[in-house]
């Protein structure tokens, strides 16, 4: 008798693994809501400490509640000094993903509740883990460049504070605003590839630490997160918007991918790109970007008539950040500073009504055989 083939779904796309109440994404009307709020919205008129909070407990926070978890997040902004020393160890050349991912998973380690799966344990991990990471970062950053680290500041918000921290003064307002927007968009996207690796590790009930780590490891990559850095590595390549048509045209040419285009999910753009795009805009008005603007917009117009696809969030950001006066190596990190408030919604849900997440596969190899001694 032989045996039935099973449907293979590659990638997994397009197939339905579980619910979620947490953001809901639609292409076909290239919308998102973070529980229900649209995410435009959203980036208009609210902090990232609200976005936080509302991925967390569903809804947005009334005065007294925001005030509450401020304070939470901002007594526990400081790194200590072990895990400083564990990171001044960290080697030169490693990419900064790795100290993020390796700062998580000492946090986890000297956690003594880190085997405590409970909700509330775990909101208070979530709090602290994105109260703390924007230190790790900045740190980092400054080591980098052969910089003191900048202390946390209690009375700042949570953006301000992180630009203090890198770069010893507050931006102009509508930069600080750029870059909490971008925040506000990154925080979360449904079952993308890393919120979906975290899943899998809190299915098998590990902790909260452990399945960040391995939602960072899956965000590196340039097929996810990584893309922002990809984006800017490129753009730093063709300098020119004289060069930018060319570049692309030899790109697809060569059948190589563009960084910043296309999307598991939306086919048809986007739905966080225009909110993305407007604030690149404002800060490239204020820094003298005018440059990787037009490369930008030359890229988008070539891409799109030449293949339809269009750009995804990485293509705005990867240059706005530049602007912004971060190392490009720090990009995805501050992805990470953001999406860590999704993964940790995600991980509660996942743990609120768990199914061991373990797919099947179809065997490919040889025929069973006899071991010849
Ligand atoms: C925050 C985020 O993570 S957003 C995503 C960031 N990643 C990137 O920007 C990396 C570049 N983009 C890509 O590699 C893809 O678009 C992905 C991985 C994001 C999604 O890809 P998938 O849904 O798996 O589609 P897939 O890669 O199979 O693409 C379908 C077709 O479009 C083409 N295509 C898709 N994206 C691109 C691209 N960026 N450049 C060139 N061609 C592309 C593929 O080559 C493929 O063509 P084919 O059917 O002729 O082989
Ligand atoms: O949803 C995805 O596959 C990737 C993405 O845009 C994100 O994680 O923000």
């Amino acid at each position: 008798m032989t045996e039935a083939i099973p449907m293979i779904y590659k990638g997994l796309a397009g197939v339905v693994v579980d619910t979620t109440a947490i953001s809901k994404v639609v292409p076909e009307t290239n919308s998102l809501t973070y529980r229900g709020y649209a995410v435009q919205d959203l980036a208009a008129h609210c902090s990232f400490e609200e976005v936080a909070y509302l991925l967390w407990y569903g809804e947005l926070p009334t005065p007294a509640q925001l005030e509450l978890m401020c304070q939470r997040e901002r007594a526990a902004r400081r790194a200590d000094r072990s895990l400083l020393s564990l990171l001044a160890k960290m080697p030169d050349n490693c990419h900064p993903m790795d100290v993020v991912r390796t700062a998580i998973s000492y946090l986890g380690a000297e956690d003594p509740a880190e085997e405590d799966n409970s909700r509330e344990e775990n909101l208070a991990k979530a709090l602290r883990m994105t109260a703390v990471l924007p230190t790790i970062v900045a740190a980092d950053f400054r080591r980098r460049r052969g910089l003191d680290p900048i202390a946390p500041h209690s009375h700042r918000g949570f953006a301000e504070n992180f630009l203090n921290m890198c770069f010893g003064t507050v931006p102009d307002p509508a930069i600080v605003r750029a870059f909490e927007v971008s925040l506000i968009l990154y925080a979360e996207h449904s079952f993308n590839a890393s919120t979906f690796a975290a899943r899998v590790v809190t299915s098998t009930l590990s902790d909260i630490y452990s399945a960040v780590t391995a939602a960072i490891g899956a965000l590196k990559g340039p097929l996810h997160g990584g893309a922002n850095e990809a984006v800017m590595h490129d753009m730093l390549e063709i300098a020119t918007p004289d060069r930018a048509e060319e570049w692309l045209l030899a790109k697809l040419a060569a059948k190589e991918k563009v960084m910043g285009f296309g999307h598991r999910v939306y086919k048809n753009g986007d739905s966080r790109v225009p909110t993305m795009r407007s604030a690149l805009a404002d800060v490239a008005e204020r820094t003298g970007g005018e440059n990787w603007l037009r490369i930008y917009e030359i890229l988008e117009k070539t891409m799109v008539s030449a293949t339809g696809i269009k750009p995804n969030l990485d293509f705005p950001t990867g240059p706005a950040y530049y602007l912004m006066g971060f190392d490009v190596e720090m990009f995805t990190p501050i992805f990470v500073m953001s999406r860590i408030t999704g993964w940790t919604a995600h991980i509660i849900e996942q743990g609120g009504s768990n199914a061991l997440i373990r797919p099947l596969s179809q065997y490919s190899g040889v025929p069973q055989r006899t071991v010849v001694a």
